[in-house]
Parts: C-alpha cells; structure tokens; sequence
C-alpha cells in the first residue's frame, strides 16, 4: 500500500545546523496526525520538506508512491498566521483565488470561469462567502485563519498541511478550526504541527513529537519518558498539566494525583 506521506531516512542542515536527522514517517491515507515538539526542534522544516520547498540532504520523500514533482498539486499548505502580511490590500476572495493561479503564472494568464467557481465553493463551504470582498486586514484571527484554509483547500488538495493553525486564535475558534478540520479529514489526510495539546488529545488520530529526530511516532498516548527525552524537560512545564490527564482521549480523563 501507498502511503499518502512517506519520508525514508530523511536529514536537513541549514548550513551546519542540523534541523531534521535521519526521519523516517509513515502517514496513511485519511490519517489525522498532529505533530509537536519544542521551538526550533524541526516541525516547520518537516512541512516544507513534504512540500518540497527545501532540499533534503539525504533519503526521499514519497507523496502517494510518487515523487514530489509527480504529486505537488495533491497538497494544499496553511503557513504560520505570524508569516502573513496582513496589511496587503487585498480581498479574502482575490487571496483564495491567487493559490488558483500559482504555479501556472505566466503572462496573459487570468482567471478562468471554473477558478472563481471553485474559490467561491470552498469559501461557502467555510462560512466565508459574506466576507469575500474584505480586506484581510479588517478580519480576526480566526476568520483569517480559516480564509488561510480556504486558500490551500482552493486547489482541492488530498493532504493538508497547516502550521500552527490556533496559535493566534481565541477558544471558541480554535474548536471551530479543529471540527472544520475533523470534517475535512473525512476526505483528506491531514497534518497539523501544534502546541495545542488539548486538540491532540480531542481531535487527532496520531501523533509524532519531533526535536531533530523523530522520537514517537504513532498513537497519542505519550509515555513521560518519550516527552522528556523530546522536550528536554519535565512534562508539566509544555502541558500546564499531568501528561497522561492531557493526553487521555476525551471521555476517559485519567487522573494520576
Ligand atoms: N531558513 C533557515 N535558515 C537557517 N536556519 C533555519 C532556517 N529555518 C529554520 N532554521 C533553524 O532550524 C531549526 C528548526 O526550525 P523550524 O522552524 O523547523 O522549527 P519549529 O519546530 O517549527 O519551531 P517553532 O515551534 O519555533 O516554530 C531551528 O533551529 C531554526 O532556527
């Protein structure tokens, strides 16, 4: 079987700073996988390496058993809210509709009827339609955040990335943004970096916890050896909380006082 993501011994330097080392991950179609480690262990890098947006220093990288030039256009990416320019005067509509364009940007070519049809679609399939003309400037945070969705969904992706999708968003949206993404997972395999542990416990499938290597990778049970040996410290300075309270599946609160 194919899997939908699959990196074999994977390594990357910047320069001679090691950021991923030797990582080999598995991601079955329809998976629901929710990455996490600490500042600068790695998870960025680890999206755009799927993208292929940097250049491996070794092992490979399969989307679907193919190479990344065959299946580009089958992943659709949410960057950091933080990488955004916000005060670009633009519209929610034109941002949704320019993910349509690239890639195939050359002179002469615009918009066709079917680009706008789509962009539309995936707006009110979000519950944006309303804003379509807004300047992204004027939007809160979750509303652009789901905007940043629409715009990767506008290529009608079989795997989503998103980076920190409820790092600037208050509750309320972070569990709109998360039962969005539930949904969209019914038909997409999706890969969510966070440090929202609350969402890994409620909504993802799997997990992985990457500092440079890739120390679990699998169900989001975490032992507190794994979380210290990634974390590099005791468990309750990340989770504000007992680890095995914050990772127990919604319903079957463990209580380990
Ligand atoms: N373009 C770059 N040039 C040089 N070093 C980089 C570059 N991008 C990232 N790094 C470094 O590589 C390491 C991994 O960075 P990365 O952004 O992938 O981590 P991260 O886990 O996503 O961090 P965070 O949780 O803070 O967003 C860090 O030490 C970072 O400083």
């Amino acid at each position: 079987m194919d899997y939908a993501v699959e990196l074999n011994n994977v390594s990357v330097k910047y320069g001679s700073l090691a950021a991923l080392t030797n990582i080999d991950l598995k991601v079955s179609e329809g998976s629901f996988l929710g990455i996490i480690g600490p500042n600068g262990g790695g998870k960025t890098t680890l999206l755009k390496v799927v993208l292929g947006l940097i250049e491996t220093e070794k092992g490979e990288v399969k989307i679907f058993g193919n190479s990344l030039a065959q299946a580009a256009d089958k992943i659709g990416y949410v960057p950091q809210i933080s990488n955004f320019d916000r005060n670009f005067p633009i519209s929610v509509l034109d941002v949704v509709l320019m993910a349509r364009l690239e890639g195939k940007l050359k002179f002469f070519h615009s918009y066709q009827k079917k680009d706008l049809k789509q962009a539309e679609s995936v707006l009110k399939e979000l519950n944006l339609f309303e804003l379509k003309d807004r300047q992204i400037g004027k939007l809160s945070g979750g509303q652009l955040q789901r905007v940043l969705i629409a715009r990767a969904l506008a290529v009608e992706p079989e795997i989503l990335l998103l980076d920190e999708p409820t790092a600037n968003v208050d509750a309320s949206s972070t569990a709109e943004i998360y039962k969005l993404l539930k949904k969209l997972n019914q038909n997409k395999t999706i890969i969510v970096v966070t440090h929202d542990m609350a969402a890994v416990s409620s909504y993802f499938d799997t997990l992985a916890c990457l500092n440079q290597k890739l120390y679990h990778h699998g169900d989001k049970h975490l032992d507190q050896e794994t979380t210290e040996q990634v974390f590099g410290c005791p468990v309750d300075l990340i989770a504000h909380g007992h680890p095995h309270h914050v990772f127990a599946p919604h319903g079957e609160e463990v209580n380990n006082d």
